[in-house]
């Protein structure tokens, strides 16, 4: 059996993502699809679970952002689809005010990142609140740059409520920004469903497989380790790694110890937890414009 996809549905408040994962769900339905929603919400109670239906595995987040502090609840409910459910396909619908990186690094548990195949990151942009975001606080400026900048394919959602000349200005705007993404101007996230499911036929962890091995996007990679390490020789190789790796997470051993370290790096900083049991060797990678195949080699010298 193949690898469930997961899908993330990113895009400020309001933007559209429930009308959109109302039109996935739907079309999921067609295919006759095992499907599973995750829907993270601020607020205690949820507001838009009502949306999915009954044969539909759901599992809400509420009460915080899965990218900073439900982290824990994530992977937990995680591993609890994944093994009860066993879908063939997740949707996440994060809340507006989620940053993309911390959301995949929060979806990719060293535990479980090699047991699905993350599809990409689906933007949807209100177009009207697009366009006025210069009035909105610069962090939330910078929110929605990078909810753009990271996404695989964009949705500029809402055209009904502007002009032709502003649908040209916004989608030339936020090409500009992200011009590897796919593009899109809808109206109620109308989108032609097969064009998000085709977004990324070369699955993010997966790119060792593919034949262009520089991801010009944000990509996510895990490697998994047969032995454990040299310690120094690790040290040099985290020095040798470019600044657009964001995030590594996982598990390594090191040739003077029993267990593995429970390793964090975050923006060029390792941190290194022993463990008192073994775990799955997973090392995870977040990164933009990265050869994961260069990486993957450098890792395998270090084993060797
Ligand atoms: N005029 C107009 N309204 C839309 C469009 N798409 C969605 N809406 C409305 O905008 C509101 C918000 O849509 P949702 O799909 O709930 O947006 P969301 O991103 O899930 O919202 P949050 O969960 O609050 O972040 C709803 O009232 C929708 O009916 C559109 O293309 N045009």
């Amino acid at each position: 059996m193949s690898k469930p996809e997961i899908y993330l549905l990113s895009g400020f408040l309001g933007s559209g993502k429930t009308t959109l994962l109302k039109r996935l769900l739907e079309d999921e339905k067609k295919k006759n699809r095992k499907v599973a929603v995750m829907m993270n919400e601020l607020g205690k109670v949820s507001i838009d679970s009502n949306i999915v239906e009954e044969d539909v595995a759901l599992k809400e987040l509420l009460g915080g952002c899965i990218c900073c502090s439900i982290q824990d609840k994530l992977e937990a409910q995680l591993q609890s689809l994944l093994w009860k459910e066993k879908p063939e396909v997740i949707y996440i619908e994060t809340t507006g005010v989620a940053h993309p990186v911390e959301v995949l690094d929060a979806v990719l548990s060293p535990n479980l990142a090699d047991q699905f195949i993350i599809k990409g990151v689906v933007t949807i942009i209100d177009g009207e609140r697009w366009l006025a975001r210069h009035s909105l606080s610069p962090q939330l400026q910078q929110l929605l740059l990078e909810q753009v900048k990271h996404a695989d394919f964009i949705i500029i959602n809402k055209a009904d409520m502007l002009t032709d000349s502003d649908q040209s200005k916004l989608t030339f705007e936020v090409q500009g920004i992200n011009p590897n993404a796919s593009c899109l101007l809808t109206t109620y996230s109308k989108v032609a469903i097969e064009e998000i499911r085709g977004l990324n036929s070369k699955p993010k962890q997966e790119v060792k497989k593919a034949n262009v091995t520089t991801d010009l996007r944000l990509s996510t990679y895990v490697y998994t380790f047969k032995k454990s390490v040299d310690m120094d020789k690790f040290e040099d190789f985290l020095r040798a790694l470019p600044d657009t790796i964001y995030r590594m997470k996982g598990y390594i051993k090191f040739r003077e110890g029993d267990y593995p370290y429970l390793f964090q790096y975050s923006y060029g900083m390792p941190i290194y937890m022993k463990e008192e049991m073994n775990y799955p060797l997973n090392l995870v990678f977040i990164g933009e414009k990265i050869d994961w195949k260069e990486v993957e080699e450098t890792l395998k010298e270090l084993e060797a």
